[in-house]
């Protein structure tokens, strides 16, 4: 499964209206990311970096072009199916981590497979396994205010692979933290990914963090070009 194409964008277009302005964010947009491999999106502030991860993402439809799913071409297909393939194949993570406050970092981790459909045992299974994966397994019945900021984006990053997805797609997933605990949550994000033979597509403007995934490309005129 490793090298396997999991994500393709095709000559993708985002624009947005702004009264009389239109803005053009992706201009062609063409991009590939296969399994077991991280790649580095480095690009000023307002390049388009999180339009281009809702777009890969399925949280937001191109204007022109295709975005590719394990090979499925998915940019106009129903919202019911998008959002059917999102949940299966995409975790997402953000700067801020977004946890349920009221619930514990198991729930939190358990509850995108209940949603899924799967029974409590088995949910609660793997999530405890991810949370020892991330080396915060006697903090599970922790909510997250009682966690600190590393521990809370280790269990963000743990939920968004909960469902197994082909794909995870990061925001800025350390730009909250210190600079030694933002290098031992990629350290443990890049040992996840690599594990499951899952592709990631990480926003940063953490050059040290960047210099250490497999590419780094940035946008350029609404095109993504290798650095
Ligand atoms: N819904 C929208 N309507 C109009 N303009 C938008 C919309 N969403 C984003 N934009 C504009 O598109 C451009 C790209 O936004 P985007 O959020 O993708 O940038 P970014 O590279 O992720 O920035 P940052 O690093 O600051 O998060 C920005 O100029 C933004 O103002």
């Amino acid at each position: 499964m490793w090298g396997e194409l999991a994500l393709e964008l095709i000559g993708v277009e985002r624009r947005y209206q702004q009264g009389a302005k239109e803005l053009v964010i992706l201009d062609g947009a063409d991009f590939t990311l296969q399994r077991g491999e991280t790649v580095a999106l480095v690009a000023p502030s307002g390049a388009g970096k999180s339009t281009l991860l809702h777009t890969a993402g399925l949280l937001e439809r191109p204007d022109a072009g295709e975005v590719l799913l394990s090979g499925i071409p998915c940019s106009r297909l129903s919202d019911d199916k998008r959002t059917t393939i999102r949940r299966n194949e995409v975790g997402f993570v953000y700067q801020f981590h977004h946890l349920l406050p009221e619930f514990s970092a198991l729930e939190n981790i358990m509850l995108p497979q209940l949603v899924r459909g799967l029974g409590r045992a088995e949910a609660e299974e793997r999530a405890r396994q991810l949370l020892d994966y991330m080396k915060i397994g006697p903090r599970a019945e922790h909510r997250p205010a009682e966690l600190s900021g590393g521990e809370q984006q280790r269990v963000a990053i743990a939920r968004a692979v909960a469902n197994a997805p082909l794909v995870l797609l990061a925001d800025e997933p350390t730009g909250n933290l210190d600079p030694n605990t933002a290098s031992y949550v990629f350290d443990a994000m890049e040992a996840l990914v690599r594990h499951s033979g899952l592709a990631a597509l990480i926003a940063t403007h953490n050059h040290d963090l960047a210099a250490r995934m497999d590419r780094r490309v940035t946008l350029r005129a609404g095109k993504i070009v290798e650095m």
